[in-house]
């Protein structure tokens, strides 16, 4: 098929796998707008693709030019012998030759990676004038605050503080079920992400017990929340936070709180924020009918869980947060991080609801066991994935429409390219209402149903009941337009 339907560049596939011992040591690089590679790690690997010229890398050859015209860093990994990892930062765009509307990927917050990965050990610690020739004056302006901890006197900042205090205020009701992520987005001016999960990982006494830099938690949560594409309009950084905050409601349940450990905890918060990183807004069946390379590497089983997973690790590799802990437990959380995010592969939904309902009937579940604490994480991860139906009706038709929109935009290019429609991407024959009715008949309520039966809560009753509420809610809606009119106003 002619068609190709291809990322700049997340992933770069090579023609012949990396000798082994090449591949004997994971590491990273970045590069720059300017014509040089820097920041090797593994000098091994690199001298097969790049030369070296005093300590830059250099492409050898056939590297494309257009890659140096941005910033953004490879990362490799042993387990992986067919690929080299490279994430563009901002700016990555949606190519095909088949010529569809190129797409832009927000890069905000701005972060310049030429001085964050400047660090004490290399003695290049940024000088003001370094910093000054990096930025522009906009963004030495707001940085120049940042580094002297300065706020700028001006009517605007009156604003920005306002907006931060009322931010701050919602933080203190972080565990309540009707958390409204789209005000608290607003509020930080789209970084709900970042400020979510660096208040939680305060709150949950992460930073302390792991001994984590908090400069570097913050770089690493401003790089997790860059790779979520602003313009999906469900699988962004917004969803990545609601799933973040749910998860933070499951861990306050008393079942999870008294038996998870802090490792549990930081694996939930970890796999909720990273779960759907650097999602295309296209589902499995797009990728694999249209000839993805991600579909071949990850041979079509969990393509995009294999990629959100391995996009997760790049950037906890590349950020150095853990690089203090010992490289056993590095694989460990790579590797449970791997396994928790295979978890939200929707089409396996059942395997894990029929496991779960077989715990449940034998009461077997016993929570010192790590085995057992590591799937009712998957669980819980599960649930929050699809929690929006469970929310109050506000939040809950919001995420509706947001969903609609993205299945529908796929029908479209698929219409428009003479592919078949996937399933619930027709607008011309699916609804809105018709798909919630669906999705929570078949997917939500029976999963809820199993997750109230191990944690009957309070919660767990508010979930089913507004679950309930919603669906009614979507059949009268149903009802007023079979009797006249249609719902494509949502989308
Ligand atoms: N409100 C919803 N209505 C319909 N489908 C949904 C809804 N919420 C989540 N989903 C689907 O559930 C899937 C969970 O995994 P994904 O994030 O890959 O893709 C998600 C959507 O396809």
């Amino acid at each position: 098929m002619a068609l190709c339907y291809q990322y700049q560049l997340p992933v770069l596939p090579l023609d012949r796998p990396v000798p082994k011992h090449v591949l004997s040591r994971r590491g990273a690089i970045s590069f720059s707008s300017s014509s040089s590679l820097f920041g090797c790690a593994n000098p091994r690997v690199l001298s097969q693709t790049f030369t070296n010229s005093s300590n830059l890398w250099i492409p050898s050859s056939g590297w494309e030019e257009r890659f140096l015209e941005r910033r953004g860093a490879i990362s490799y990994e042993s387990s992986d012998q067919t690929a080299l990892y490279i994430r563009m930062l901002g700016d990555v765009r949606v190519r095909s030759r088949a010529g569809f509307q190129p797409e832009r990927r927000d890069s905000h917050p701005y972060v310049d990676f030429r001085l964050l990965h400047l660090s004490p050990e290399s003695g290049e610690l940024a000088s003001a004038r370094k910093i000054r020739r990096l930025l522009s004056f906009q963004r030495y302006f707001r940085s120049a605050h940042l580094f002297c901890g300065v706020t700028p006197l001006n009517s605007l900042s009156i604003l920005d503080d306002n907006y931060n205090g009322q931010a701050m205020r919602m933080l203190e009701k972080d565990g309540n079920w009707n958390f409204d992520i789209f005000l608290f987005d607003r509020l930080t001016n789209g970084n709900s992400l970042v400020t979510l999960t660096f208040h939680l990982f305060k709150y949950h006494g992460l930073i302390e017990h792991f001994h984590l830099d908090s400069v570097k938690l913050r770089r690493f949560l401003v790089m997790v929340q860059e790779d979520y594409h602003r313009n999906n309009p469900y699988h962004n950084a917004v969803h990545a936070a609601d799933v973040t905050q749910a998860m933070h409601c499951f861990l306050k349940e008393t079942k999870l709180a008294t038996s998870f450990s802090p490792w549990d905890v930081l694996l939930g918060l970890l796999a909720a924020m990273t779960h759907d990183m650097d999602h295309p807004g296209v589902n499995q069946p797009f990728l694999i009918k249209t000839n993805h390379y991600l579909a071949s590497l990850y041979k079509n089983i969990s393509v995009l869980e294999n990629h959100h997973w391995r996009s997760a690790v790049c950037v906890l590799q590349e950020s150095k947060l853990f690089s203090h802990l010992a490289v056993e437990e590095i694989y460990q959380m790579e590797s449970q991080l791997g396994s928790l995010i295979l978890a939200t592969d929707i089409t396996r939904q059942n395997e894990f609801l029929s496991q779960f309902r077989t715990h449940l009937d034998r009461s077997d579940l016993c929570l010192d066991e790590a085995s057992h604490r590591h799937f009712m994480l998957q669980i819980a991860l599960k649930c929050a994935d699809i929690s929006n139906p469970c929310r109050p009706w506000e939040l809950s038709k919001q995420w509706s429409e947001k969903v609609t929109q993205e299945f529908f935009h796929q029908g479209d290019i698929e219409r428009e390219h003479k592919l078949d429609i996937s399933q619930l991407c027709d607008r011309r024959t699916e609804t809105v209402a018709n798909i919630q009715i669906g999705f929570i008949t078949y997917v939500a309520k029976p999963l809820f149903v199993e997750w109230s039966r191990f944690s009957n809560t309070t919660l767990s009753q508010t979930m089913l009941g507004h679950l309930s509420l919603n669906n009614a809610s979507w059949k009268g809606l149903l009802q007023e337009q079979s009797q006249g009119g249609d719902d494509t106003d949502f989308i």
